[in-house]
């Protein structure tokens, strides 16, 4: 397929009130609202009047530390994708769940409803769960380590999709005058046994509009990309430098080619938080207006949280010593990719903790673009064309202005390049993505179950 053809892919990642740290406290925020449905509806009919792809929320079962500076918690997001989907028509609904919290005939059971109340919208980010605080809210004495958290992911997904295949698209008959509603020989047992999972099935709906939904992934480990390569749909990654985006995207794309799959059907989406202005400069003031909220005591439990060192005894206008993350290559238990983002960050800038803390305080570690409409498109155009991306994981800094300028001054400008759809051209998350519908893996198969 030519650069001409191809389509950008657009998700908007949803985060309470920004990607901005400080967004909660900056006037164009409305914190109140965060539990108020129609906020988040309100969002994602912006997105979707854009004709993005997808919204994306993120999630993890427990809540975050620093609840004193920062707007901790937030609602359920499959339940609030579900309300979210009554309110909308085509845009995509993707949520994260964790493979370590959750079991796999429950999981099945959120997003294959999902998938059928939205008409075919919905995926799932897969993630094992990088915070260890999760593991006490669940009986456990210690969150499992990197290794068994992937081995268990594996398990999970492979017995998740199972379930959602083991009705076959025509199990339902509704034969009226013979009696008959469901044919019990389409309807299948999965008797999967692995060595962290056991689930017998069959699961208890029917096959979802799109087969299944649409398997998403946002690990960048070694194991991570493993896994993205052998099962992942869609990716979310974070990459500063567009060096290291070619080289992840070309890293898993060889990766899915191995495991025997098309590589066009592994959607590569990098995160980009923009900062937009009419000119370069008024971006740039707005940046350092969100910037000035930030609490260095936040940044520092954030800091801690996502690298798993301690900074607080560090000065705040010293240069962060050289090595303190690991270097760049290292890996350690915890969130190994974002660290390796922090720590290559430390040995290129020299920064001093302050500035790091500013430097993360966009987007965690995601790239944070300051300029203008075009600047903006172009830096999408540069990543798209230059194989480091097939689409981006938009991260406004803060909502819901933050997206509605994107979608009112940078989407037009990507349609206009003709990098953009201008309208949908399906329903289906999976017709957005360009990804096909998966065949039940029970097709033909002897049925197993006594009805
Ligand atoms: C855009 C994006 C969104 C993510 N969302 C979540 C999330 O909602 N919950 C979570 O526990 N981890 C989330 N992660 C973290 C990853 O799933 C993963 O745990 C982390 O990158 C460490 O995995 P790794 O060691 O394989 O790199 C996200 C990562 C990215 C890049």
């Amino acid at each position: 397929m030519s650069d001409q053809q191809r389509q950008l892919s657009l998700n908007a990642f949803i985060y309470p009130a920004g990607h901005h740290e400080s967004a909660w406290r900056h006037p164009l925020t409305t914190p109140e609202r965060l539990y108020d449905v129609s906020y988040f509806q309100e969002i994602a009919r912006t997105a979707e009047a854009a004709k993005l792809d997808a919204i994306f929320f993120a999630d993890g079962p427990a809540l975050r530390s620093d609840v004193e500076h920062g707007a901790a918690g937030a609602l359920e997001p499959i339940t609030l994708l579900t309300a979210i989907a009554t309110a909308t028509e085509r845009i995509g609904l993707i949520a994260t769940a964790s493979t370590t919290y959750f079991e796999p005939y429950n999981l099945a059971r959120l997003f294959a409803s999902l998938d059928h109340i939205s008409r075919g919208r919905a995926g799932w980010n897969i993630v094992t769960t990088g915070t260890d605080v999760a593991a006490a809210n669940f009986g456990l004495s210690s969150h499992p380590d990197h290794a068994d958290r992937y081995a268990r992911a594996r398990e999970f997904v492979d017995a998740t999709v199972k379930l959602w295949d083991s009705w076959e698209d025509d199990a339902i008959l509704i034969d009226k005058a013979a009696g008959i509603y469901a044919d019990p020989s389409k309807i299948h047992e999965i008797n999967y046994v692995g060595r962290h999972l056991r689930v017998r099935g069959p699961f208890n709906a029917p096959r979802s509009p799109q087969g299944h939904p649409v398997l998403v992934q946002a690990g960048a480990s070694n194991e991570g990309r493993a896994f993205a390569g052998q099962y992942a749909e869609a990716i979310f990654t974070a990459h500063q430098r567009l060096s290291d985006g070619q080289a992840f995207y070309a890293d898993v794309k060889q990766r899915a080619v191995q495991f025997g799959r098309n590589p066009e059907h592994v959607k590569i989406l990098p995160g980009i938080s923009p900062f937009l202005g009419d000119t370069e400069a008024e971006a740039r003031d707005l940046e350092r207006e969100f910037n000035e909220l930030t609490s260095p005591e936040y940044g520092i439990a954030q800091l801690e949280a996502l690298t798993g060192s301690s900074v607080r005894h560090l000065d705040l206008d010293a240069p962060v010593p050289a090595g303190l993350f690991g270097d760049a290559g290292d890996v350690t238990d915890n969130k190994q990719s974002r660290l390796q983002v922090i720590a290559g960050i430390v040995e290129r800038e020299n920064p001093t903790l302050r500035g790091l803390l500013h430097r993360l305080a966009g987007a965690r570690g995601h790239r944070v673009v300051v300029g203008t409409p075009v600047q903006v498109a172009d830096t999408i155009e540069e990543w798209f064309t230059q194989g480091a991306a097939d689409g981006f994981n938009v991260m406004p800094p803060y909502y819901p202005g933050g997206l509605e300028v994107f979608a009112q001054k940078v989407v037009p400008i990507l349609q206009e390049r003709g990098l953009f759809r201008t309208e949908y051209s399906g329903t289906t998350l999976r017709d957005h993505f360009g990804l096909p519908r998966p065949e039940s893996q029970y097709a033909d198969a002897p049925g197993t179950v006594a009805l």
